[in-house]
């Protein structure tokens, strides 16, 4: 059914929705084996529970959650790739579910851990073929290409077979693959997972700049924190299948963590009790300096009394790793 009315909209709209899986259990052993032929038992996986969000145009929001939290289960439904076993969702007015023609060529799901470009073709030839498939013209072809070209650098790999691609250079490819026909929506998953920091940075750089050029709608998983910081103004964090928060990184900072950490190096010889000023924190950053854990409030004050009462060499103040704030948030 074609639903395009409230496209106006924002283009992802999720209410309630659910998944459960259907596992079979059995005892190990011959026995259970055979009798698990006979009599199948199956046990519920909850794995995404009533959640709700609205995404709207052109956000970058990161999906956060432990592993098994429902993240790509729930990527997968907006994929349209599984049916939800309760509740809706619309992706630019569409049910993802119903697997619409038209929707499945303005949306694309790239996951980091799985491969589609064919391994033993080059890239170049499954572009082709992605050509086919989504119906693009020639022209639009050659300047989406271009585009993808010019900001991930493909010349240099897109002719080489897949296989003899490194990773990251895979991972451009596959992007690449998953954009050449303009999709204004993008799920997602872990989009840098496995590639070294400058690879993570020049992928991170190119969504940023694809965004900003097509005004895309983006939706990305990522245990990479760096990802999630440079990319994303908003999270959308789940824990057990079911919604967690939903906001600003620096809202959930000041509720998880409303404190500051003050970093100190002192003159060679000073060794107060720095206990009075704050909670001292072990030393594990190699940079020589100690780190006091500060109520947000009363930073200035402390600074001031350290400046004025220690030999200060250098101090620093600094936010609460974001890593810290996301594993503080799953546990609250
Ligand atoms: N096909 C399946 N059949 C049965 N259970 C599944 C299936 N796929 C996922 N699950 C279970 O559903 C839950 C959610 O899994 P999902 O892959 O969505 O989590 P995730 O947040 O993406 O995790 P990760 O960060 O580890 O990739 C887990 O308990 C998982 O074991």
């Amino acid at each position: 059914m074609k639903q395009r009315d409230d496209q106006r909209d924002a283009p992802i709209v999720v209410a309630g929705l659910s998944k459960t899986y259907q596992v079979p259990e059995r005892e190990g052993g011959f026995g259970a084996a055979v009798r698990s032929f006979v009599r199948r038992r199956y046990r519920d996986v909850h794995a995404v529970q009533e959640v709700s969000f609205t995404i709207g145009a052109g956000e970058v929001v990161g999906f956060l959650g432990p592993n098994g939290a429902g993240k790509t289960t729930t990527l997968k439904m907006l994929a349209g790739l599984l049916h939800p076993t309760g509740g809706s969702a619309r992706v630019l007015g569409y049910t993802p579910w119903e697997r619409n023609n038209d929707y499945l060529r303005t949306m694309t799901l790239v996951m980091g851990q799985r491969n589609r470009l064919s391994w033993d073709i080059p890239a170049a030839d499954s572009f082709l073929l992605n050509q086919a498939i989504y119906r693009i013209s020639d022209e639009d072809y050659r300047r989406t290409l271009g585009e993808l070209d010019e900001l991930l650098e493909l010349s240099p790999i897109m002719r080489k077979p897949v296989r003899n691609l490194s990773l990251g250079e895979r991972m451009k490819c596959e992007l690449a693959a998953g954009l050449l026909h303009r999709p204004q929506v993008l799920f997602l998953d872990e989009p840098t997972i496995g590639l070294d920091i400058t690879a993570q940075v020049r992928i991170r750089n190119f969504l940023q700049e694809y965004n900003r050029r097509t005004g895309a709608t983006i939706l990305l998983t990522s245990h990479y924190m760096a990802d999630v910081t440079a990319l994303c103004e908003r999270i959308v964090m789940i824990h057990h299948g079911q919604l967690k928060y939903d906001g600003s990184i620096a809202d959930l900072s000041r509720r998880i963590a409303p404190f500051k950490l003050v970093g100190l190096a002192l003159h060679d010889g000073a060794a107060p009790d720095l206990s009075r000023y704050g909670t001292l924190l072990p030393n594990d950053d190699g940079d020589g300096k100690q780190r006091l854990q500060v109520p947000a409030a009363d930073v200035a004050a402390v600074t001031t009394r350290l400046l004025s009462e220690l030999p200060v060499l250098d101090l620093t103040i600094e936010d609460p790793p974001i890593e810290d704030v996301i594993e503080r948030a799953f546990h609250e």
